[in-house]
């Protein structure tokens, strides 16, 4: 089986709540290593966890993940992408499925933007991406409730993360993972 390493921050854990669940869809596809990035991986503002990085060497398929921030992604995610340069520079990571998943306060909180910056940090690193393959608003059983394709958007409803965006999260996972099966 293939390994999936999912790579998110989260503060309140939201994100972290959108990580179990692409990990529970990848179940039994993949081998799944869940990596939250912590404040203490940073020091003196660099990120400084290479352990976390050896795993990614070793996947086949990442997802990120972070809240959105501010209309981007956290600074503390932003400190791993940017410790990942080494490994752009010989493209180490190239040829690895990615996806990426991102929560916001607000439906339209500028969630676009993060995911964005995460297809485009793939690409830098020649990375293949996986959108999601639901229509928005055609699912029958709400999946991707708020039309994202490049990725999973989601907001909480209330105080709580909708069944059907933890549903399109666990899907996200699956078609990650069976991705990096099929084609490893
Ligand atoms: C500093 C900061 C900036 C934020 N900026 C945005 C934003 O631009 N758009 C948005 O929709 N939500 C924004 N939020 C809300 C968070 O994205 C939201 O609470 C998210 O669910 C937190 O994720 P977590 O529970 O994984 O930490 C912001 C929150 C904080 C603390």
């Amino acid at each position: 089986m293939p390994l999936l390493a999912i790579v998110y921050f989260s503060i309140s854990g939201t994100t972290e709540s959108l990580a179990h669940a692409v990990a529970r869809g990848a179940d039994g596809i993949a081998h799944v290593a869940l990596c939250r990035i912590t404040g203490d991986d940073i020091v003196s503002g660099r990120f400084q966890n290479e352990s976390l990085l050896e795993t990614i060497d070793r996947a086949s398929a990442v997802a990120f993940g972070s809240p959105t921030y501010m209309g981007g992604a956290a600074a503390q995610f932003k400190a791993f992408a940017d410790a990942s340069s080494d490994r752009w520079t010989q493209q180490r990571w190239a040829n690895k499925f990615a996806a990426g998943f991102t929560a916001g306060a607000l439906a339209g909180g500028d969630q676009l933007h993060t995911l964005t910056y995460f297809s485009i940090l793939a690409a830098q690193h020649g990375m293949l991406w996986c959108g999601l393959d639901i229509p928005g608003g055609e699912d029958p059983s709400g999946r991707n409730r708020l039309g994202s394709q490049l990725g999973l958007a989601t907001h909480l409803v209330g105080g709580l993360l909708p069944q059907s965006d933890v549903s399109t999260a666990e899907y996200l996972g699956q078609r990650l993972a069976a991705t990096a099966s099929r084609n490893g």
